[in-house]
């Protein structure tokens, strides 16, 4: 059975992608957000539980086993090697996680997948195409103190330690610009309409 178009949308923090992928949602698009499903799958897969106590300790989850993203977000975004032990403990989940929810969604004319971290069309797994979602540093750490709580320095400590806007422009199909001179909406439009042309995933 052909399975749909699987969309990849990622970006820097603060880029917009989560808007961008709401836009796509407007179009009656599914989205898999896979930093919040990683987040759930944190919280409820007993495998990746226990390995993550291993890798951080028991402050990983708070006095009522939930996972505190507060405590694990002060320990990685600064250490780079222990994001990446991180990443391996939860990614193959959720690449499983995405695969099955892919299938589940099989009617769809396609579906968008957004990502913090996003492999190259065709590799790994991945996605069909990859959109990435651009915005000038500074807009994004403005937005990001406007919606977060988070503090400005540790902000800027995740934009050192995310992939660079270079190396994300390499794996983009297509890019999205969300600076404050752009319509975003126009924008998903386009994407939409080539997308709903796309052939189906020969994944
Ligand atoms: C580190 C955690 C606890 C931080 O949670 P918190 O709620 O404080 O922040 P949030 O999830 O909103 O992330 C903040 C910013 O960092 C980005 N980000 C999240 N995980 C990663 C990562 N592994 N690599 C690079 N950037 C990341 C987010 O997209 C966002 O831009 C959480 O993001 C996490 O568990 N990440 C690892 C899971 C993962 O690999 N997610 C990526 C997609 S599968
Ligand atoms: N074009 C825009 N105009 C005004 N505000 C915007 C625009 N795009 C995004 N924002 C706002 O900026 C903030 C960051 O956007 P969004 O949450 O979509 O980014 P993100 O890339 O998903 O971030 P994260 O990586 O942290 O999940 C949000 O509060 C959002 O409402």
């Amino acid at each position: 059975m052909d399975l749909p178009l699987l969309i990849g949308v990622t970006g820097g923090i603060g880029s917009g992608k989560s808007m961008v992928c709401r836009l796509f949602e407007c179009l009656d698009i599914p989205i898999y957000y896979a930093d919040s499903r990683a987040k759930w799958l944190t919280n409820n897969d007993p495998e990746i539980r226990a390995k993550v106590v291993a890798l951080l300790g028991q402050e990983a989850y708070d006095n009522d086993g939930v996972y505190n993203t507060r405590f694990v977000a002060s320990c990685v975004f600064k250490n780079e090697p222990l994001l990446k032990e991180l990443n391996a403990i939860i990614h193959p989940v959720v690449l499983r996680d995405t695969k099955a929810w892919v299938t589940r969604n099989a009617g769809a004319s396609y579906l968008v997948k957004e990502a913090a971290i996003m492999a190259k069309a065709g590799q790994a797994n991945a996605v069909d195409a990859v959109v990435v979602v651009e915005a000038p540093v500074e807009l994004r750490v403005q937005r990001i103190l406007q919606r977060d709580q988070r503090p400005e320095q540790e902000i800027r400590a995740i934009i050192e330690r995310q992939v660079s806007d270079e190396s994300r422009r390499e794996i983009a199909d297509y890019i999205v610009n969300n600076d404050d001179a752009s319509e975003l909406i126009p924008q998903v439009l386009h994407l939409h309409e080539l997308f709903l042309k796309r052939k189906p995933s020969e994944r």
